[in-house]
């Protein structure tokens, strides 16, 4: 196949059980300012965000926010500035305590462990991925991407050849000795990912991550995550404010407004199913084409009847599977799941119809299930 690889957030199959632990989000609400504690039930019983500020001159950050982030996936959080996608992914480190809620782990509550378990916690189980790179300008390549390793207390002896495995496999070979001026913006933020990934820590935190590179940069960078994760399986917690890279990264997206999350689903979900008029209005411009896959346009297979002998992946993105079935000449194909087997056929009419109707697609979902 010469397609760019498929577009694959998604609710097709079940992913492989990956045995580890997700993280667990339970009515987290932070309020800023010098006296949470005296506004949260009030908060709690319906003081909003701008009266808060206005009576009291406290800021809601967070509001009740309850969310499940399943192991060895991308959850992408997104919303525009001020939503409080910052804060949310500060609690999950236990960088800000909440006025009240939990953030669970392994079983575990980040907000009430002691800074000994927290420094732990932060040092074996996440690591970072910051906008600006934060690398160190005196340090090297090699010595950047050890840092991780560096403060867990590993020797350079054993830090060097796992930093330099790391450098090779985000494409810095040869430039171990380089210092991040020498390096472009792309190029620092391989730094910033390969000393993430040195540290072979379970939960990978991404904020706004590639949001100061340049657009082809920034789908590179997009790429590179998707193969490194399509084999490492990491609880990938990724902010952006960009719907695009939201549906590209994200297995899950939740969508924050305003200290409070509006909808948690697939890109398919909420491309789909907005959950209300907010996300319509957010997701009105998106390339559908590029976002629904032929599982979702698929019809189910009627009994007896013979199938096409063209076949279609059923997670492949609609754009694809228009381009492959006039390439091949066919009206019809079969849609297979990721393990080969019949989901359904589909009619490129379907296929045309739901690039360009909002409410032709989901009709005949077969993505569930
Ligand atoms: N330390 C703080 N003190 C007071 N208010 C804060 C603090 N940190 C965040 N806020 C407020 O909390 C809300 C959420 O901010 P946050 O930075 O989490 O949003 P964001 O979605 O990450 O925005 P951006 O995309 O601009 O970074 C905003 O109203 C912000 O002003």
């Amino acid at each position: 196949m010469t397609e760019a690889p498929p577009i694959l957030p998604g609710d097709d199959d079940e992913d492989p059980v990956t045995g580890r632990s997700g993280i667990e989000i339970r009515n987290l609400y932070k309020i800023f300012g010098p006296e949470p504690e005296r506004h949260i039930a009030a908060v709690k019983a319906g003081l909003s965000k701008a009266e808060l500020n206005r009576k009291h001159g406290h800021v809601l950050g967070l509001t009740d926010i309850s969310l499940s982030i399943p192991p060895g996936k991308i959850t992408v959080i997104m919303g525009l500035s001020g939503s409080g996608k910052s804060t949310l992914i500060r609690h999950i480190n236990g960088l800000i305590a909440p006025t009240t809620g939990e953030v669970i782990h392994d079983g575990a509550d980040v907000c009430r462990m002691s800074p000994k378990d927290l420094r732990a916690f932060r040092r074996h189980k996440t690591a970072m991925v910051f906008q600006k790179f934060a690398l160190l300008p005196h340090r090297t390549v090699l010595g950047n991407t050890c840092y991780g390793l560096d403060i867990q207390g590993v020797p350079r002896s054993e830090s060097e050849p796992v930093a330099r495995r790391w450098i090779a496999r985000v494409g810095l070979k040869g430039y171990e000795g380089a210092y991040p001026a020498q390096l472009s913006g792309g190029m620092q933020q391989r730094v910033g990912l390969a000393r993430a990934l040195s540290t072979d820590a379970d939960i990978l935190l991404m904020d706004e991550a590639f949001s100061a590179l340049d657009p082809l940069i920034r789908l590179d960078m997009q790429a590179i995550l998707l193969e490194l994760q399509s084999e490492l399986r990491k609880t990938i917690v990724f902010i952006t404010h960009d719907l695009d890279e939201a549906l590209r990264l994200g297995e899950r997206i939740a969508i924050l407004r305003d200290g409070r999350l509006e909808q948690v689903g697939t890109g398919q979900d909420i491309v789909l199913r907005p959950a209300n008029d907010y996300i319509a209005a957010f997701v009105r411009e998106v390339n559908r084409a590029r976002v629904i896959r032929a599982a979702t346009v698929a019809r189910p297979v009627v009994a007896g009847a013979k199938l096409p002998e063209f076949a279609v992946p059923g997670p492949e993105v609609l754009e694809t599977v228009a381009r492959q079935m006039t390439a091949a000449g066919v009206s019809h194909a079969r849609v297979l799941g990721r393990r080969g087997q019949v989901r359904g056929t589909i009619a490129i009419s379907d296929v045309l119809t739901a690039m360009v109707t909002p409410a032709a697609a989901p009709e005949h979902d077969l993505t569930k299930g």
